[in-house]
């Protein structure tokens, strides 16, 4: 078995907490607890805490200084991350203005374009991250979160290929086909989750598998033909046939060319009845988590003791 030890830099003799104060929890996911915290009094942060048994040491280093590396608009920054005996500590940018579909939820109605304008965002993280053969592996509604509560604020892509992927039936939804088949991932099967994402955020409903029709009615009735062909490319059974996210940019859908603005009121009904389920799945996941966390710190005492 691994010695977790001391992966990075030990929390407890590192400079942690003289640089940070650590705050209230702010989200919780199947794999880790995020807090913000305060840096020299001043600046807020998050603070993405991943027990170390949900973690390969070296998968992990590897994935961190990757992590370290990215510098994107539409990307989380990373700015430093710790260790101690329970958990790898990860100190990112906070991103003050709440989860994609919060957000679209939210408001009283939302039309293809503005759809498109937060898609364009998502696809230019992919073309940079995609660009050094990076994939992120995990990609769904709340990995992408904007970066301040103003209405033009940058969509940012969060959570790139830090943990491990554990298959729920609640993740399997955005899993391309061959990641189903095979647990392994790539370039292209980034395109498909964006692609479901996408589908999801235009007529509020998730796409019904191995259904015949891509688009039935009633969801579909109000939508272009242009946003359905789309989508028909990004949802592609063969990853190869997917279009990759450089050509996604050239789109003329997703750049806003004459992208649709009629409000899709019925989608929006639709997408908030989707997102209270979709929270609902997500906190019963993470407080499964987070029972299972706090047993294993009651075994990791008990052994030290
Ligand atoms: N940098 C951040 N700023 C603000 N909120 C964040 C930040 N990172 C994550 N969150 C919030 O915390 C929630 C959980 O984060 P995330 O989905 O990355 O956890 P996770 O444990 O990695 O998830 P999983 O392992 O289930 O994929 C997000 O949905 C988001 O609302």
């Amino acid at each position: 078995m691994e010695n977790n030890d001391e992966w990075f830099i030990d929390i407890l003799n590192g400079d942690f907490q003289n640089k940070y104060i650590m705050g209230n929890i702010i989200g919780r996911g199947s794999t880790s607890t995020i807090h913000s915290c305060l840096y020299k009094g001043k600046k807020k942060y998050a603070c993405k805490i991943i027990p170390k048994n949900k973690l390969k040491k070296l998968e992990t280093q590897e994935r961190i200084q990757i992590l370290l590396r990215l510098n994107h608009e539409n990307i989380v920054t990373v700015k430093e991350t710790y260790d101690d005996a329970f958990g790898v500590y990860i100190i990112e940018d906070l991103a003050h203005g709440g989860e994609l579909l919060e957000r679209l939820a939210s408001r009283g109605g939302y039309s293809e374009r503005d759809a498109a304008k937060s898609i364009h965002d998502a696809v230019k993280a992919l073309e940079y991250i995609h660009s050094m053969k990076i994939f992120h592996g995990n990609l769904r509604p709340e990995k992408l979160l904007y970066a301040t509560e103003d209405e033009n604020s940058p969509l940012q892509l969060t959570d790139i290929g830090v943990t491990t992927t554990s298959m729920s039936p609640y993740k399997i939804l955005y899993c391309a086909p061959e990641v189903i088949a095979t647990s392994e991932a790539q370039l292209a099967s980034d395109i498909w989750s964006l692609g479901i994402v996408l589908y999801i955020m235009l007529c509020g409903v998730e796409p019904f598998r191995n259904a015949d029709e891509m688009f039935p009615s009633p969801y579909w009735d109000d939508k272009t033909i242009a946003a359905k062909n789309l989508l028909a490319c990004m949802m592609q059974k063969s990853p190869e046939k997917r279009p990759t996210a450089r050509e996604l940019l050239k789109d003329s859908w997703i750049c806003c060319e004459r992208t649709s603005e009629y409000s899709m009121t019925d989608a929006v009904h639709r997408l908030r009845e989707f997102n209270a389920r979709r929270k609902f799945k997500a906190a019963t996941l993470a407080v499964r988590a987070t029972r299972r966390a706090i047993a294993m710190s009651h075994c990791h005492e008990e052994i030290r003791s």
